[in-house]
């Protein structure tokens, strides 16, 4: 009993609570089901996990932007604590000085306009080899989930450590099975007082054998950059990688909150898994969407067959004149979010949102994809209709919470441009050099659209198309 006025929400079951209601579903298509029968706020019993969950663009303002700074605290998960080197990476670390502090290094040295622009000519590569393997293939079925996910990592390790590294392939799947079981949807953490629940889990043994490989390749890693600083002086004639920023911030000193190699690991995976699976996907995502609607992927086509017209190389400078492009990415983003329910937040200071109290340490969640999909908001909010982006003011920088794609406020995502660039360069490209097509016997409509149950939504089923090479006029 309490004399707080909690928002409402379902019937819950005792000790289980609510975890019964999410069955069969991704937690974020339930939620925006729940949240259709109870209201743009509920509460919700997740196990042990006392829970608010926010749905509707309105209260998604009132809790990332009026008490941006009560709710900006991370939940902690068995996973994130084990391989985030105690949480002193940044996304999930407590809100407080040392997060801040590494929260503007990230924003003003890792991630800034201009370190990723530095990057572009590592994606360039990185596309001409893709471009070159898709025209090898031509006419043959290839595996697109693959085939771009491997691109855009190895774009990532290169951004970070200036060559690629020898276990991508073990880093592909501790990335997988991070996003697995770091959703907070894990039945450990549902559970935290149960302790043994996570000792006996299978999950635990897998996790920790990758994390103590990845372990020892970045410490390989670390040991080569920090005697090539020796050798070189940090001269070695190439674009810095942003290891060498994060070494060099190391080395200078003078931070309230001195950074161990530890603290630079756990950024490292913060980098790895915000700027993979995230990018990747959106790609699949949309490639899945204009193979659907074989309208938008003619009107894109003839976009940047048209901006592009007689080159047969494609710069970054040369996508910043598409429109149509863009509003395409921003359809996928609204109805294929990729982190739908942002990276949930904890309350440090009891607030009220939409009337109701929220309890200091209560876990809130803002279902982004229930925002971006609000009939209230969105006409025919589940077609994709890129067109509804056209002269719309509407865009994912964190002030229109019917589109949060990147979160808003504090906590906000700083991998916004080193994400969408390689986005908007790959499918510009993808369109500009192929036309596209699905296996004999296969209908667009028949499409497999599973969603991976996961805190990255992801495509259950393998995109797997056929490009037919087009030669530019
Ligand atoms: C399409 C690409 C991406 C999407 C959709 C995305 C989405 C998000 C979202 C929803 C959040 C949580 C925001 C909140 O709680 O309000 C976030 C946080 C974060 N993202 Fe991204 N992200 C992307 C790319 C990247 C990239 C490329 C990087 C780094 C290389 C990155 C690094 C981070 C970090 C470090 C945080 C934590 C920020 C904090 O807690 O202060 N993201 N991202």
């Amino acid at each position: 009993k309490t004399s707080l006025n909690l928002p409402p929400g379902p019937s819950k079951l005792p000790i289980i609570g609510n975890i019964y209601q999410l069955a069969g579903l991704p937690p974020h298509r339930a939620f925006r089901d729940l949240a259709r029968k109870h209201g743009p706020i509920m509460h919700i019993q997740l196990g042990q996990i006392s829970t608010v969950v926010i749905s509707s663009p309105k209260l998604a303002k009132e809790a990332l932007k009026i008490h941006d700074i009560a709710l900006a605290d991370r939940p902690v998960t068995f996973t994130s604590d084990l391989v985030l080197y105690g949480n002193s990476d940044i996304a999930l670390a407590p809100y407080g000085e040392y997060w801040r502090q590494m929260k503007k290094i990230s924003s003003l040295e890792l991630l800034s306009a201009k370190k990723v622009k530095s990057f572009g000519p590592i994606r360039e590569q990185e596309l001409d080899y893709l471009i070159d393997f898709l025209r090898l293939s031509s006419g043959k079925l290839v595996n697109l989930h693959q085939t771009i996910t491997k691109s855009i990592n190895n774009i990532v390790c290169i951004a970070s450590f200036g060559k690629n590294i020898k276990y991508q392939h073990e880093l592909v799947e501790f990335l997988d099975m991070l996003a697995r079981t770091n959703s907070g949807f894990y039945v450990a953490d549902l559970f935290p007082k149960f302790k043994f629940l996570y000792f006996v889990s299978g999950m635990r043994s897998e996790l920790l054998k990758l994390y103590r490989t990845l372990d020892k390749v970045f410490d390989d890693i670390l040991k080569d950059h920090e005697q090539r600083r020796i050798i070189d002086k940090g001269d070695h004639g190439q674009e810095e990688d942003l290891l060498d920023v994060l070494l060099q911030v190391k080395n200078k000193g003078g931070l309230e909150f001195p950074i161990t190699n530890n603290n630079i690991k756990a950024i490292f995976v913060d980098i790895f898994a915000g700027g993979t699976d995230t990018s990747s996907n959106t790609i699949e995502w949309a490639m899945t969407e204009m193979i659907r609607h074989p309208r938008v992927m003619k009107k894109a086509q003839d976009e940047v067959r048209e901006a592009f017209k007689g080159k047969t190389k494609i710069k970054e400078t040369d996508i910043q004149c598409l429109t149509y492009l863009p509003s395409v990415i921003k359809e996928t983003l609204r109805l294929h979010v990729p982190l739908p329910l942002l990276i949930p937040r904890v309350c440090r200071e009891q607030c009220k949102i939409g009337g109701y109290d929220i309890p200091v340490n209560t876990k809130v969640i803002v279902n982004a994809f229930a925002c971006s999909t609000d009939p209230e908001y969105w006409e025919d909010a589940e077609t994709f209709k890129p067109e509804r982006f056209d002269n719309s003011s509407v865009d994912f920088t964190g002030s229109n919470y019917e589109f949060i794609p990147f979160g808003s406020g504090r906590r906000m995502c700083p991998g916004i441009n080193f994400g969408l660039v390689s986005v908007k360069l790959f499918l510009a490209q993808m369109l500009y050099y192929f036309d596209w097509k699905l296996p004999d016997g296969l209908s667009p409509r028949k499409l497999d659209m599973t969603e991976i149950e996961s805190s990255i939504v992801a495509k259950k089923v393998n995109l797997q198309l056929i490009p037919t090479t087009y030669a530019p006029q």
